[in-house]
């Protein structure tokens, strides 16, 4: 089947299905229905927040903009009707409450506020983040986005964001363009919607979930939540004992993400998880007249555009890079400098000119590069202009080379967590004060093990 424009209305006729097993079935034992068994504590009232208008509605919920009457803040409002909840709708809201509070302050994820029920319903606030999604900048760009639009201003911050999630043992499991909010003025990309999120480190992915046109060939092989719940239950296996997946699931949904952006179209349409398959293997094995694989077929996409899309649509997830590799790739590679610029321009005019004694983090952080080359791991080479560890906001800031170059670069400028925060460093791992007085991040050695597989341009 050749890839279509995009669905009309598919959007409401999604199911979710997955759930954490071990939450649902928490919640079905629970006999008492409100605050006291689960997560969702009365935390403050609905009468605090004045609703503007709304945003989203589906037939378990509605999305509202709306205004803390306190503050005077804009904040979003997601409210779940509970006569509609099921049990495992209810553990998947549970879930999403417990990431977005373990994930605040991250950056790129959208801002947990508050959470709280009342008769009718249970509410999680959200702040309410600048942009629109990427689904509506493509139909406002005339169903497209140019490459470099798309790369400086969704692709890279998203895969930096994916690679920081990743890092922390986070799975999003719900990546597409309606979940990503995209603020090119401001630089500022923000992902939505943690209700299918996972940590790898707290459960097994064994589950299909997500929406059916994003997801992974690894997932959609997978049993629905329900059934997994139904093995574990009911036929005694272990959760240990169904087989998994794991990160690359949203290395390969970004790519979906990627191709539609580019092209306008979905690139992969079926009304089944098994015919979805299918669909899937035919559009990349299955070549046109001219040996083109059908996907690409009448495409009209950079060389850099399509081995990008090559690597992240892998159909196994062991020949699929990581997002934290695919930092390295040339699509990304070659706009680098662009974005980079960009960045720091948009740091520099939000700094207060009161605060010129206060750099900015990109000021004050060592550059990409240059606290590997005295650092106990000094494995990356230094680059021109990187030398310093106090930095100088007149020093260009070179251009990343090593994957090391551009974690470290995200993790200056505070747009990922170094690997110490999320405990993966061992020896050598501590953060070391520059002479400016700011900690700069320790090297992440899991990343400088790496090998690097692809051509620096
Ligand atoms: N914090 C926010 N700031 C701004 N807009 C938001 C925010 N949260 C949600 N939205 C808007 O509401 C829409 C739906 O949000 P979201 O996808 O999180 O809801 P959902 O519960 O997952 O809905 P669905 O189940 O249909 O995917 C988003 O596409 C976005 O337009």
């Amino acid at each position: 089947m050749a890839p279509r424009g995009r669905r009309a209305g598919v959007e409401l006729a999604r199911a979710k299905t997955s759930v954490d097993v071990a939450s649902v079935r928490s919640s079905a034992a629970s006999s008492a229905p409100e605050s006291s068994s689960n997560n969702v504590v009365v935390e403050g009232p609905k009468a605090q927040y004045k609703t503007v208008r709304t945003l989203h509605r589906s037939r378990l919920h509605t999305i509202s903009l709306a205004q803390d009457r306190n503050t005077k803040s804009p904040v979003v409002l997601k409210t779940f009707f509970k006569a509609r909840l099921s049990s495992s709708a209810r553990a998947k809201l549970d879930s999403e409450v417990t990431h977005l509070r373990s994930l605040c302050g991250v950056p790129g994820v959208v801002k947990y506020v508050a959470h709280f029920e009342d008769e009718d319903s249970y509410h999680i606030v959200l702040e309410r983040c600048p942009g629109t999604t990427l689904i509506e900048l493509v139909a406002n760009s005339g169903g497209r986005l140019a490459e470099q639009s798309l790369v400086c201003d969704v692709l890279i911050p998203l895969t930096v964001l994916l690679a920081d999630l990743h890092r922390r043992g986070v799975v999003h499991r719900h990546i597409k363009p309606e979940h990503v909010l995209v603020a090119p003025d401001t630089g500022v990309v923000t992902l939505l919607d943690f209700s299918e999120a996972a940590d790898r480190r707290a459960r097994c992915l064994n589950n299909r979930a997500g929406t059916l046109e994003y997801m992974a060939p690894e997932v959609l092989d997978k049993p629905t939540a329900d059934e997994v719940f139904h093995q574990v239950l009911y036929n005694g296996m272990s959760e240990e004992e169904l087989p998994q997946y794991d990160e690359k699931a949203d290395v390969w949904s970004l790519g979906v993400l990627v191709y539609e952006a580019l092209t306008g179209c979905q690139p992969f349409l079926a009304d089944s998880a098994a015919d979805m398959m299918g669909v899937q293997r035919q559009q990349l094995h299955e070549l046109d007249g001219s040996g083109t694989p059908k996907l690409f077929a009448g495409r009209h996409l950079s060389g850099e555009a399509r081995a990008f899309l090559e690597q992240a649509l892998q159909l196994d997830p062991i020949n699929r890079p990581s997002a934290e590799r695919l930092l390295q790739h040339p699509l990304l590679q070659r706009h680098w400098q662009r974005y980079h610029t960009k960045q720091v321009a948009l740091l520099g005019s939000s700094a207060a000119p009161s605060d010129a004694s206060q750099p900015t983090s990109s000021t004050n952080s060592p550059a990409p590069g240059s606290a590997y080359g005295s650092g106990p791991g000094g494995l990356a080479p230094k680059h021109p202009g990187g030398s310093s560890s106090t930095g100088s906001s007149s020093a260009p800031l070179p251009l990343p080379r090593t994957e090391a170059d551009i974690v470290q670069s995200a993790v200056a400028a505070g747009w990922m967590a170094s690997s110490s925060d999320v405990g993966l460093v061992g020896g050598g791992g501590s953060n070391r004060r520059s002479a400016g007085g700011s900690v700069a991040p320790a090297a992440p050695e899991r990343v400088l093990a790496a090998p690097i597989q692809f051509a620096v341009r």
